[in-house]
Protein backbone atom coordinates (compact mmCIF):
# COMPACT_ATOMS: atom_id res chain seq x y z
CA UNK A 1 0.00 0.00 0.00
CA UNK A 2 1.25 3.73 -0.68
CA UNK A 3 3.71 5.13 2.31
CA UNK A 4 0.90 7.70 3.28
CA UNK A 5 -2.09 5.78 3.14
CA UNK A 6 -1.57 2.98 5.41
CA UNK A 7 -1.58 6.10 8.23
CA UNK A 8 -4.70 7.45 7.28
CA UNK A 9 -8.20 7.31 8.83
CA UNK A 10 -11.26 7.71 7.20
CA UNK A 11 -14.67 8.43 8.23
CA UNK A 12 -17.64 6.35 7.41
CA UNK A 13 -19.17 9.98 5.11
CA UNK A 14 -15.84 10.62 3.66
CA UNK A 15 -15.47 6.23 2.72
CA UNK A 16 -18.97 6.77 0.87
CA UNK A 17 -17.89 9.55 -1.06
CA UNK A 18 -14.83 7.92 -2.09
CA UNK A 19 -16.58 5.10 -3.25
CA UNK A 20 -18.54 6.98 -5.49
CA UNK A 21 -15.38 8.95 -6.99
CA UNK A 22 -14.06 5.27 -7.67
CA UNK A 23 -17.31 4.46 -9.43
CA UNK A 24 -17.16 7.59 -11.39
CA UNK A 25 -13.68 7.16 -12.31
CA UNK A 26 -14.53 4.22 -14.22
CA UNK A 27 -13.69 1.66 -11.29
CA UNK A 28 -16.35 -0.93 -11.25
CA UNK A 29 -18.29 -0.97 -7.33
CA UNK A 30 -18.93 -4.71 -7.79
CA UNK A 31 -15.20 -5.41 -8.89
CA UNK A 32 -14.05 -3.88 -5.29
CA UNK A 33 -17.18 -6.33 -3.45
CA UNK A 34 -15.62 -9.31 -4.80
CA UNK A 35 -12.05 -8.35 -4.00
CA UNK A 36 -13.48 -7.21 -0.21
CA UNK A 37 -15.26 -10.67 0.03
CA UNK A 38 -12.53 -12.68 -1.23
CA UNK A 39 -9.78 -11.28 1.05
CA UNK A 40 -12.75 -12.03 3.93
CA UNK A 41 -12.43 -15.16 2.84
CA UNK A 42 -8.93 -15.92 2.71
CA UNK A 43 -8.97 -14.43 6.21
CA UNK A 44 -11.26 -16.65 7.79
CA UNK A 45 -9.42 -20.02 5.91
CA UNK A 46 -5.93 -18.45 7.15
CA UNK A 47 -6.80 -17.62 10.77
CA UNK A 48 -9.45 -20.50 11.17
CA UNK A 49 -7.89 -23.80 9.70
CA UNK A 50 -9.87 -25.81 12.27
CA UNK A 51 -13.28 -24.26 11.80
CA UNK A 52 -15.83 -26.69 11.38
CA UNK A 53 -18.10 -24.62 9.38
CA UNK A 54 -18.99 -20.80 9.07
CA UNK A 55 -21.68 -19.09 9.41
CA UNK A 56 -22.05 -15.99 7.65
CA UNK A 57 -24.59 -13.40 8.71
CA UNK A 58 -25.26 -11.53 6.00
CA UNK A 59 -27.27 -7.61 6.54
CA UNK A 60 -29.04 -5.20 4.00
CA UNK A 61 -26.29 -3.26 2.59
CA UNK A 62 -23.25 -3.48 1.37
CA UNK A 63 -21.40 -5.42 4.05
CA UNK A 64 -24.05 -7.90 3.41
CA UNK A 65 -23.08 -7.84 0.00
CA UNK A 66 -19.38 -8.45 1.09
CA UNK A 67 -20.67 -11.89 3.18
CA UNK A 68 -22.18 -12.95 0.09
CA UNK A 69 -18.70 -12.93 -1.92
CA UNK A 70 -17.22 -14.39 1.25
CA UNK A 71 -19.54 -17.49 1.52
CA UNK A 72 -19.35 -18.21 -1.89
CA UNK A 73 -15.51 -18.15 -1.99
CA UNK A 74 -15.71 -20.37 1.56
CA UNK A 75 -17.90 -22.90 -0.42
CA UNK A 76 -16.01 -23.20 -3.59
CA UNK A 77 -12.90 -23.64 -1.40
CA UNK A 78 -14.62 -27.32 -0.36
CA UNK A 79 -15.46 -25.52 3.41
CA UNK A 80 -19.14 -25.51 5.26
CA UNK A 81 -21.35 -22.83 4.85
CA UNK A 82 -24.60 -21.57 6.62
CA UNK A 83 -26.17 -18.29 5.23
CA UNK A 84 -28.02 -16.36 7.24
CA UNK A 85 -29.84 -12.90 6.90
CA UNK A 86 -31.42 -10.15 8.06
CA UNK A 87 -34.46 -9.02 6.32
CA UNK A 88 -35.21 -10.37 2.71
CA UNK A 89 -32.20 -10.83 0.41
CA UNK A 90 -34.58 -10.37 -2.66
CA UNK A 91 -34.63 -6.92 -1.81
CA UNK A 92 -30.43 -5.80 -2.20
CA UNK A 93 -29.90 -3.37 -4.32
CA UNK A 94 -26.59 -2.63 -6.81
CA UNK A 95 -23.58 -4.84 -5.88
CA UNK A 96 -25.00 -6.45 -3.28
CA UNK A 97 -27.78 -8.17 -5.21
CA UNK A 98 -25.54 -9.29 -7.95
CA UNK A 99 -23.48 -10.51 -4.57
CA UNK A 100 -26.25 -12.62 -3.38
CA UNK A 101 -27.64 -13.76 -6.47
CA UNK A 102 -24.23 -15.39 -7.37
CA UNK A 103 -23.88 -17.08 -4.42
CA UNK A 104 -25.11 -20.51 -5.48
CA UNK A 105 -26.33 -22.24 -1.79
CA UNK A 106 -29.35 -21.34 1.05
CA UNK A 107 -29.81 -18.16 2.72
CA UNK A 108 -32.04 -19.20 6.04
CA UNK A 109 -33.25 -16.20 7.84
CA UNK A 110 -31.46 -14.67 10.73
CA UNK A 111 -33.56 -15.61 13.75
CA UNK A 112 -32.47 -19.18 12.58
CA UNK A 113 -29.25 -19.51 13.30
CA UNK A 114 -28.28 -21.50 15.78
CA UNK A 115 -24.15 -21.99 17.34
CA UNK A 116 -22.84 -24.73 17.46
CA UNK A 117 -18.93 -25.32 18.35
CA UNK A 118 -17.06 -25.58 15.78
CA UNK A 119 -18.68 -22.20 13.82
CA UNK A 120 -17.05 -19.74 13.08
CA UNK A 121 -19.23 -16.62 12.90
CA UNK A 122 -18.56 -14.18 9.55
CA UNK A 123 -20.11 -10.86 11.00
CA UNK A 124 -21.27 -9.20 7.37
CA UNK A 125 -24.46 -7.92 9.16
CA UNK A 126 -23.37 -3.98 9.24
CA UNK A 127 -19.81 -1.86 8.15
CA UNK A 128 -19.33 1.67 7.51
CA UNK A 129 -23.35 1.97 6.88
CA UNK A 130 -24.34 1.52 10.32
CA UNK A 131 -26.81 4.63 11.06
CA UNK A 132 -28.68 3.73 14.10
CA UNK A 133 -28.84 1.36 17.04
CA UNK A 134 -28.87 -2.41 16.09
CA UNK A 135 -32.57 -3.94 15.14
CA UNK A 136 -33.19 -6.01 17.99
CA UNK A 137 -32.89 -9.53 15.56
CA UNK A 138 -29.22 -8.73 15.51
CA UNK A 139 -28.98 -8.07 18.98
CA UNK A 140 -30.51 -11.22 20.11
CA UNK A 141 -28.00 -13.03 17.70
CA UNK A 142 -25.15 -11.21 19.40
CA UNK A 143 -25.97 -12.30 22.42
CA UNK A 144 -26.19 -16.16 21.24
CA UNK A 145 -22.43 -15.61 19.82
CA UNK A 146 -21.66 -14.50 23.08
CA UNK A 147 -23.12 -17.04 25.24
CA UNK A 148 -21.56 -19.90 22.73
CA UNK A 149 -18.13 -18.38 23.36
CA UNK A 150 -17.85 -18.69 19.19
CA UNK A 151 -15.10 -16.75 17.61
CA UNK A 152 -16.08 -13.51 15.17
CA UNK A 153 -14.41 -12.17 12.25
CA UNK A 154 -15.77 -9.18 11.37
CA UNK A 155 -15.90 -7.77 8.11
CA UNK A 156 -15.15 -3.90 8.01
CA UNK A 157 -16.22 -3.22 11.41
CA UNK A 158 -18.24 -5.85 13.99
CA UNK A 159 -21.70 -4.92 13.60
CA UNK A 160 -23.13 -2.28 16.38
CA UNK A 161 -19.82 -0.32 15.95
CA UNK A 162 -20.41 3.46 15.24
CA UNK A 163 -17.27 3.38 12.42
CA UNK A 164 -17.37 7.90 13.25
CA UNK A 165 -17.14 6.95 17.19
CA UNK A 166 -16.03 3.61 18.09
CA UNK A 167 -19.26 3.86 20.49
CA UNK A 168 -21.41 0.70 20.61
CA UNK A 169 -24.91 1.25 19.05
CA UNK A 170 -27.10 -1.06 20.86
CA UNK A 171 -25.24 -4.04 21.21
CA UNK A 172 -21.60 -5.12 19.49
CA UNK A 173 -19.94 -8.37 18.36
CA UNK A 174 -16.25 -8.84 20.13
CA UNK A 175 -14.10 -9.83 17.04
CA UNK A 176 -11.40 -12.35 17.14
CA UNK A 177 -10.29 -9.97 13.78
CA UNK A 178 -11.51 -7.59 11.55
CA UNK A 179 -11.00 -7.22 7.82
CA UNK A 180 -11.21 -3.62 6.75
CA UNK A 181 -10.47 -2.10 3.18
CA UNK A 182 -7.85 0.34 2.51
CA UNK A 183 -7.67 2.29 5.48
CA UNK A 184 -8.63 1.92 9.10
CA UNK A 185 -11.85 3.86 10.33
CA UNK A 186 -12.25 6.23 13.27
CA UNK A 187 -14.34 3.52 15.06
CA UNK A 188 -10.83 0.60 14.85
CA UNK A 189 -8.89 2.64 16.77
CA UNK A 190 -11.16 5.12 19.24
CA UNK A 191 -12.67 3.08 22.67
CA UNK A 192 -14.70 0.66 22.94
CA UNK A 193 -14.58 0.33 19.15
CA UNK A 194 -11.42 -0.39 19.22
CA UNK A 195 -11.44 -3.62 21.49
CA UNK A 196 -14.03 -5.07 19.78
CA UNK A 197 -12.61 -5.67 16.53
CA UNK A 198 -10.05 -8.00 17.86
CA UNK A 199 -6.68 -7.56 15.62
CA UNK A 200 -7.31 -5.27 12.49
CA UNK A 201 -6.30 -6.38 9.04
CA UNK A 202 -6.24 -3.84 6.02
CA UNK A 203 -6.82 -5.36 2.56
CA UNK A 204 -6.22 -2.98 -0.47
CA UNK A 205 -9.13 -3.88 -3.07
CA UNK A 206 -7.76 -1.36 -5.23
CA UNK A 207 -9.12 1.98 -4.88
CA UNK A 208 -6.21 4.39 -6.31
CA UNK A 209 -4.40 6.66 -3.84
CA UNK A 210 -5.08 9.87 -5.54
CA UNK A 211 -8.96 9.23 -5.07
CA UNK A 212 -8.23 8.40 -1.89
CA UNK A 213 -6.12 11.57 -1.03
CA UNK A 214 -8.53 13.50 -2.90
CA UNK A 215 -11.28 12.71 0.02
CA UNK A 216 -9.59 12.12 2.82
CA UNK A 217 -9.39 14.98 5.85
CA UNK A 218 -7.07 15.67 8.17
CA UNK A 219 -6.83 12.38 10.17
CA UNK A 220 -4.36 9.58 10.73
CA UNK A 221 -3.03 7.36 13.09
CA UNK A 222 0.46 8.83 15.38
CA UNK A 223 3.41 7.41 13.91
CA UNK A 224 6.44 9.26 13.21
CA UNK A 225 6.31 9.26 9.34
CA UNK A 226 3.17 12.11 10.49
CA UNK A 227 6.52 14.43 12.57
CA UNK A 228 9.58 13.38 11.66
CA UNK A 229 9.75 15.73 9.39
CA UNK A 230 9.65 19.15 12.56
CA UNK A 231 12.22 16.81 14.76
CA UNK A 232 15.19 19.23 15.83
CA UNK A 233 17.77 19.12 13.78
CA UNK A 234 21.20 17.28 15.41
CA UNK A 235 24.56 18.70 14.12
CA UNK A 236 27.69 18.56 15.29
CA UNK A 237 27.52 21.87 16.35
CA UNK A 238 25.03 21.63 18.87
CA UNK A 239 25.26 22.81 22.75
CA UNK A 240 22.91 22.88 24.85
CA UNK A 241 21.20 25.99 24.55
CA UNK A 242 20.12 25.23 21.26
CA UNK A 243 18.77 22.19 22.51
CA UNK A 244 16.67 24.39 24.89
CA UNK A 245 16.22 25.23 28.29
CA UNK A 246 12.96 23.79 29.38
CA UNK A 247 11.57 25.38 33.10
CA UNK A 248 9.41 23.04 35.20
CA UNK A 249 6.89 24.98 38.32
CA UNK A 250 7.34 22.88 41.20
CA UNK A 251 4.09 22.31 43.69
CA UNK A 252 4.63 22.88 47.48
CA UNK A 253 6.82 20.90 49.81
CA UNK A 254 4.39 17.88 50.22
CA UNK A 255 3.72 17.39 46.40
CA UNK A 256 7.19 18.09 44.81
CA UNK A 257 7.55 14.73 43.04
CA UNK A 258 5.06 15.72 40.19
CA UNK A 259 7.65 18.50 38.85
CA UNK A 260 10.89 16.17 39.06
CA UNK A 261 9.35 13.28 37.43
CA UNK A 262 7.97 16.00 34.10
CA UNK A 263 11.58 17.68 34.45
CA UNK A 264 13.50 14.55 34.53
CA UNK A 265 11.63 13.78 31.49
CA UNK A 266 12.43 16.44 29.81
CA UNK A 267 16.18 16.42 30.21
CA UNK A 268 15.60 13.08 28.58
CA UNK A 269 13.99 13.85 25.96
CA UNK A 270 16.32 15.99 24.97
CA UNK A 271 16.06 19.46 26.20
CA UNK A 272 19.34 21.05 26.35
CA UNK A 273 18.85 22.47 30.12
CA UNK A 274 15.91 21.73 32.37
CA UNK A 275 15.11 24.20 35.75
CA UNK A 276 12.85 23.55 38.36
CA UNK A 277 11.54 26.63 39.85
CA UNK A 278 10.67 25.82 43.13
CA UNK A 279 8.48 27.61 45.92
CA UNK A 280 11.20 28.88 48.56
CA UNK A 281 9.83 26.37 51.10
CA UNK A 282 10.01 23.76 48.75
CA UNK A 283 13.77 24.10 47.90
CA UNK A 284 15.19 21.90 50.12
CA UNK A 285 12.70 18.87 49.16
CA UNK A 286 13.92 19.33 45.60
CA UNK A 287 17.37 19.65 46.18
CA UNK A 288 17.61 16.58 47.83
CA UNK A 289 16.12 14.70 44.69
CA UNK A 290 17.81 16.60 41.43
CA UNK A 291 21.38 16.30 40.03
CA UNK A 292 21.65 17.36 36.38
CA UNK A 293 18.06 19.09 36.69
CA UNK A 294 18.83 22.64 38.11
CA UNK A 295 16.55 24.55 40.53
CA UNK A 296 15.52 27.57 40.98
CA UNK A 297 13.39 29.90 43.81
CA UNK A 298 10.57 30.90 42.26
CA UNK A 299 7.97 32.45 45.43
CA UNK A 300 5.76 35.06 43.06
CA UNK A 301 5.31 37.08 39.95
CA UNK A 302 7.60 39.21 40.54
CA UNK A 303 10.45 36.27 40.71
CA UNK A 304 8.68 35.26 37.94
CA UNK A 305 9.14 38.16 36.04
CA UNK A 306 12.94 38.91 36.39
CA UNK A 307 13.28 34.87 35.17
CA UNK A 308 11.45 35.83 32.25
CA UNK A 309 14.20 38.62 31.25
CA UNK A 310 16.24 35.86 30.22
CA UNK A 311 15.44 35.50 26.70
CA UNK A 312 17.05 31.74 26.69
CA UNK A 313 14.30 30.81 28.77
CA UNK A 314 11.32 29.81 26.33
CA UNK A 315 9.42 26.90 27.25
CA UNK A 316 7.30 26.29 30.38
CA UNK A 317 5.59 23.30 32.08
CA UNK A 318 3.21 24.16 34.16
CA UNK A 319 0.57 21.80 36.34
CA UNK A 320 2.15 18.85 37.72
CA UNK A 321 1.58 18.73 41.61
CA UNK A 322 0.86 22.57 41.14
CA UNK A 323 -1.74 23.12 43.72
CA UNK A 324 -2.30 26.63 43.76
CA UNK A 325 -4.88 27.92 41.43
CA UNK A 326 -4.71 31.10 41.91
CA UNK A 327 -1.04 31.07 41.32
CA UNK A 328 -1.26 28.99 38.22
CA UNK A 329 -3.46 31.57 36.47
CA UNK A 330 -1.33 34.63 37.47
CA UNK A 331 1.83 32.58 36.08
CA UNK A 332 0.12 31.67 33.10
CA UNK A 333 -0.64 35.07 32.21
CA UNK A 334 2.89 35.86 32.72
CA UNK A 335 4.24 33.51 30.26
CA UNK A 336 1.77 34.02 28.03
CA UNK A 337 2.03 37.98 28.25
CA UNK A 338 6.14 37.24 27.28
CA UNK A 339 5.56 35.35 24.33
CA UNK A 340 6.44 32.04 25.66
CA UNK A 341 5.55 28.58 25.25
CA UNK A 342 3.95 26.24 27.27
CA UNK A 343 2.63 22.80 28.30
CA UNK A 344 -0.50 23.21 30.58
CA UNK A 345 -1.25 20.16 32.43
CA UNK A 346 -3.09 18.63 35.47
CA UNK A 347 -3.87 21.41 38.15
CA UNK A 348 -2.80 24.09 35.65
CA UNK A 349 -6.01 22.95 33.58
CA UNK A 350 -7.90 22.96 36.43
CA UNK A 351 -7.04 26.30 37.89
CA UNK A 352 -9.10 28.14 34.64
CA UNK A 353 -11.98 25.75 35.07
CA UNK A 354 -13.64 28.73 35.67
CA UNK A 355 -12.79 31.42 33.20
CA UNK A 356 -11.63 28.72 29.98
CA UNK A 357 -11.48 31.84 27.47
CA UNK A 358 -9.60 33.85 29.89
CA UNK A 359 -7.05 31.22 29.18
CA UNK A 360 -7.53 30.71 25.77
CA UNK A 361 -7.46 34.85 24.86
CA UNK A 362 -3.95 34.52 26.32
CA UNK A 363 -2.86 32.24 23.73
CA UNK A 364 -4.93 33.11 20.57
CA UNK A 365 -3.64 34.41 17.60
CA UNK A 366 -0.07 33.15 15.63
CA UNK A 367 1.56 30.54 15.90
CA UNK A 368 0.48 28.16 18.62
CA UNK A 369 2.40 28.39 21.68
CA UNK A 370 0.33 25.94 24.04
CA UNK A 371 0.21 22.38 24.52
CA UNK A 372 -3.00 21.26 26.73
CA UNK A 373 -2.41 17.52 28.26
CA UNK A 374 -6.09 16.51 29.72
CA UNK A 375 -7.60 13.23 30.47
CA UNK A 376 -11.12 13.65 30.43
CA UNK A 377 -12.18 15.03 33.79
CA UNK A 378 -9.87 17.89 33.21
CA UNK A 379 -10.91 17.98 29.52
CA UNK A 380 -14.71 18.61 31.08
CA UNK A 381 -13.34 21.27 33.56
CA UNK A 382 -12.34 23.60 30.16
CA UNK A 383 -14.60 22.32 27.16
CA UNK A 384 -18.02 21.58 29.18
CA UNK A 385 -20.17 21.86 26.06
CA UNK A 386 -18.13 19.42 23.80
CA UNK A 387 -17.44 17.07 26.92
CA UNK A 388 -21.35 16.29 27.42
CA UNK A 389 -22.28 16.70 23.33
CA UNK A 390 -22.61 13.10 22.90
CA UNK A 391 -22.42 13.16 19.24
CA UNK A 392 -19.24 13.59 19.07
CA UNK A 393 -16.29 11.15 18.60
CA UNK A 394 -13.16 11.74 20.82
CA UNK A 395 -11.32 13.05 17.66
CA UNK A 396 -14.17 15.98 17.24
CA UNK A 397 -14.13 16.52 20.35
CA UNK A 398 -10.21 17.48 20.35
CA UNK A 399 -10.51 18.93 17.43
CA UNK A 400 -12.89 21.28 18.16
CA UNK A 401 -11.30 22.18 21.54
CA UNK A 402 -7.97 22.50 19.71
CA UNK A 403 -9.53 25.26 17.29
CA UNK A 404 -11.21 26.90 20.09
CA UNK A 405 -8.25 27.05 22.66
CA UNK A 406 -5.49 27.72 19.30
CA UNK A 407 -3.76 25.31 21.24
CA UNK A 408 -2.65 21.75 20.52
CA UNK A 409 -4.53 19.21 22.37
CA UNK A 410 -3.32 15.93 24.02
CA UNK A 411 -7.00 14.21 24.92
CA UNK A 412 -5.40 11.44 27.14
CA UNK A 413 -6.73 8.03 27.50
CA UNK A 414 -5.68 4.24 25.77
CA UNK A 415 -7.14 5.89 22.70
CA UNK A 416 -5.04 9.08 23.04
CA UNK A 417 -5.96 12.18 20.51
CA UNK A 418 -3.98 14.85 19.75
CA UNK A 419 -5.43 17.85 17.34
CA UNK A 420 -3.99 21.07 15.73
CA UNK A 421 -6.33 24.11 15.78
CA UNK A 422 -6.19 23.86 12.03
CA UNK A 423 -8.06 20.54 12.23
CA UNK A 424 -5.38 17.76 11.90
CA UNK A 425 -5.46 15.42 14.29
CA UNK A 426 -3.59 12.28 15.38
CA UNK A 427 -4.83 8.60 16.98
CA UNK A 428 -2.46 6.88 19.12
CA UNK A 429 -2.08 3.62 19.10
CA UNK A 430 1.32 2.35 20.44
CA UNK A 431 0.54 2.75 24.35
CA UNK A 432 0.30 -0.10 26.63
CA UNK A 433 -2.10 -0.45 29.06
CA UNK A 434 0.38 -0.46 32.09
CA UNK A 435 0.82 3.21 31.27
CA UNK A 436 -1.88 4.18 33.73
CA UNK A 437 0.22 4.58 35.98
CA UNK A 438 0.66 7.32 38.68
CA UNK A 439 3.08 10.22 37.50
CA UNK A 440 2.55 8.68 33.65
CA UNK A 441 1.05 11.90 32.23
CA UNK A 442 4.33 14.38 34.22
CA UNK A 443 6.05 12.17 32.43
CA UNK A 444 4.48 13.34 29.45
CA UNK A 445 4.31 16.79 29.78
CA UNK A 446 7.62 16.78 30.30
CA UNK A 447 8.67 15.36 27.39
CA UNK A 448 6.08 17.63 25.56
CA UNK A 449 8.09 20.47 26.86
CA UNK A 450 11.34 19.07 25.90
CA UNK A 451 9.94 18.96 22.29
CA UNK A 452 8.57 22.18 22.24
CA UNK A 453 11.92 23.78 23.62
CA UNK A 454 13.98 22.49 20.93
CA UNK A 455 11.73 24.17 18.72
CA UNK A 456 8.68 21.91 17.27
CA UNK A 457 5.81 22.96 16.59
CA UNK A 458 2.94 22.52 19.31
CA UNK A 459 1.33 20.06 17.37
CA UNK A 460 4.50 17.79 16.37
CA UNK A 461 5.97 18.19 19.87
CA UNK A 462 3.38 16.69 21.52
CA UNK A 463 2.07 13.91 18.90
CA UNK A 464 5.74 12.99 19.18
CA UNK A 465 5.41 13.05 22.98
CA UNK A 466 2.51 10.78 22.76
CA UNK A 467 4.37 7.97 20.77
CA UNK A 468 7.65 8.43 22.71
CA UNK A 469 5.81 8.01 25.67
CA UNK A 470 4.04 5.01 24.49
CA UNK A 471 7.54 3.47 22.96
CA UNK A 472 8.93 3.91 26.16
CA UNK A 473 6.03 2.33 27.95
CA UNK A 474 6.25 -1.02 26.06
CA UNK A 475 10.39 -1.07 26.71
CA UNK A 476 9.74 -0.25 30.35
CA UNK A 477 7.44 -3.19 29.96
CA UNK A 478 4.04 -4.57 32.92
CA UNK A 479 4.69 -3.34 36.49
CA UNK A 480 7.05 -0.37 35.31
CA UNK A 481 6.46 2.87 37.35
CA UNK A 482 7.20 6.23 35.71
CA UNK A 483 10.31 6.56 37.00
CA UNK A 484 10.96 3.83 34.51
CA UNK A 485 9.43 5.07 31.92
CA UNK A 486 11.67 8.18 31.86
CA UNK A 487 14.48 5.83 31.98
CA UNK A 488 13.02 4.30 29.25
CA UNK A 489 12.91 7.21 27.05
CA UNK A 490 14.90 6.67 23.36
CA UNK A 491 15.95 8.81 20.96
CA UNK A 492 14.38 9.54 17.77
CA UNK A 493 14.72 7.10 14.47
CA UNK A 494 15.53 9.69 12.25
CA UNK A 495 15.44 7.48 9.25
CA UNK A 496 12.38 6.18 6.94
N1 LIG B 1 -16.55 1.73 0.54
C1 LIG B 1 -16.13 0.86 -0.35
O1 LIG B 1 -15.41 1.25 -1.20
C2 LIG B 1 -16.56 -0.54 -0.27
C3 LIG B 1 -17.42 -0.94 0.74
N2 LIG B 1 -17.76 -2.21 0.92
C4 LIG B 1 -18.68 -2.63 1.97
O2 LIG B 1 -19.79 -1.78 2.04
C5 LIG B 1 -20.09 -1.51 3.39
C6 LIG B 1 -20.90 -0.27 3.50
O3 LIG B 1 -22.08 -0.56 2.81
P1 LIG B 1 -23.42 0.23 3.07
O4 LIG B 1 -23.16 1.67 2.92
O5 LIG B 1 -24.43 -0.39 2.20
O6 LIG B 1 -23.70 0.02 4.60
P2 LIG B 1 -23.99 -1.30 5.47
O7 LIG B 1 -24.02 -2.51 4.66
O8 LIG B 1 -23.06 -1.23 6.62
O9 LIG B 1 -25.43 -1.02 6.06
C7 LIG B 1 -26.29 -0.13 5.45
C8 LIG B 1 -27.69 -0.65 5.33
O10 LIG B 1 -28.23 -0.93 6.58
C9 LIG B 1 -29.29 -0.01 6.89
N3 LIG B 1 -29.10 0.29 8.29
C10 LIG B 1 -28.16 1.07 8.87
N4 LIG B 1 -28.26 1.01 10.21
C11 LIG B 1 -29.27 0.16 10.49
C12 LIG B 1 -29.85 -0.31 11.69
N5 LIG B 1 -29.39 0.05 12.90
N6 LIG B 1 -30.88 -1.18 11.62
C13 LIG B 1 -31.34 -1.57 10.44
N7 LIG B 1 -30.84 -1.16 9.26
C14 LIG B 1 -29.83 -0.30 9.28
C15 LIG B 1 -29.10 1.13 5.94
O11 LIG B 1 -30.30 1.79 5.72
C16 LIG B 1 -28.56 0.41 4.72
O12 LIG B 1 -29.58 -0.25 4.03
C17 LIG B 1 -18.74 -1.47 4.05
O13 LIG B 1 -18.85 -1.64 5.44
C18 LIG B 1 -18.01 -2.58 3.34
O14 LIG B 1 -18.24 -3.80 4.01
C19 LIG B 1 -17.24 -3.28 0.09
O15 LIG B 1 -18.27 -3.80 -0.66
C20 LIG B 1 -16.09 -2.89 -0.78
C21 LIG B 1 -16.09 -1.49 -1.27
N1 LIG C 1 -5.50 1.97 29.37
C1 LIG C 1 -4.49 2.74 28.94
N2 LIG C 1 -3.69 2.31 27.94
C2 LIG C 1 -2.67 3.07 27.53
N3 LIG C 1 -2.37 4.29 28.02
C3 LIG C 1 -3.14 4.78 28.99
C4 LIG C 1 -4.24 4.04 29.49
N4 LIG C 1 -4.83 4.78 30.44
C5 LIG C 1 -4.11 5.94 30.56
N5 LIG C 1 -3.09 5.94 29.67
C6 LIG C 1 -2.09 7.01 29.51
O1 LIG C 1 -1.40 7.16 30.74
C7 LIG C 1 -1.18 8.55 31.03
C8 LIG C 1 -1.90 8.89 32.33
O2 LIG C 1 -1.88 10.25 32.56
P1 LIG C 1 -2.78 10.95 33.64
O3 LIG C 1 -4.22 10.58 33.45
O4 LIG C 1 -2.44 12.38 33.67
O5 LIG C 1 -2.31 10.24 34.98
P2 LIG C 1 -1.31 10.73 36.13
O6 LIG C 1 -1.89 12.00 36.63
O7 LIG C 1 -1.40 9.62 37.13
O8 LIG C 1 0.03 10.89 35.56
C9 LIG C 1 -1.69 9.30 29.81
O9 LIG C 1 -0.65 9.51 28.91
C10 LIG C 1 -2.72 8.34 29.22
O10 LIG C 1 -2.90 8.54 27.85
K1 LIG D 1 -19.72 -6.23 10.00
Amino acid sequence: MHKDLDTLIITPEEMGRIDRAAAASGLSGYGLMERAGQAVAAAALRRFPGALRFAVLCGPGNNGGDGYVAARALQEAGAAVAVHALGDPGSLKGDAATAFKAFDGTVAPLAAYGPRPGDVVIDALFGAGLSRDLPEEAVRIIEAVRDSVLPVLAVDLPSGIDGRTGAVRGDAFAAAATVTFMCRKPGHLLLPGRTLCGEVEVFDIGIPARILAGHAGHMRVNTPAVWRIALPVETGATHKYVRGHLAVFSGPATATGAARLSASAGLRAGAGLVTVLSPPEALAANAAHLTAVMLKPVGGPDDLAVLLDDERLKTFVLGPGFGDFGKARTYVREIAGRGRRLVLDADGISAFRDEPDALFRLFAGGEPRLVLTPHDGEFARLFPDLAEDAGLSKIERAQKAAARSHAAVILKGADTVIAAPDGRALVNANAPPWLATAGSGDVLAGIAGAHLAQGMPAFEAAASAVWRHGEAGRAAGEGMTAEDLVGALRGFDRTG
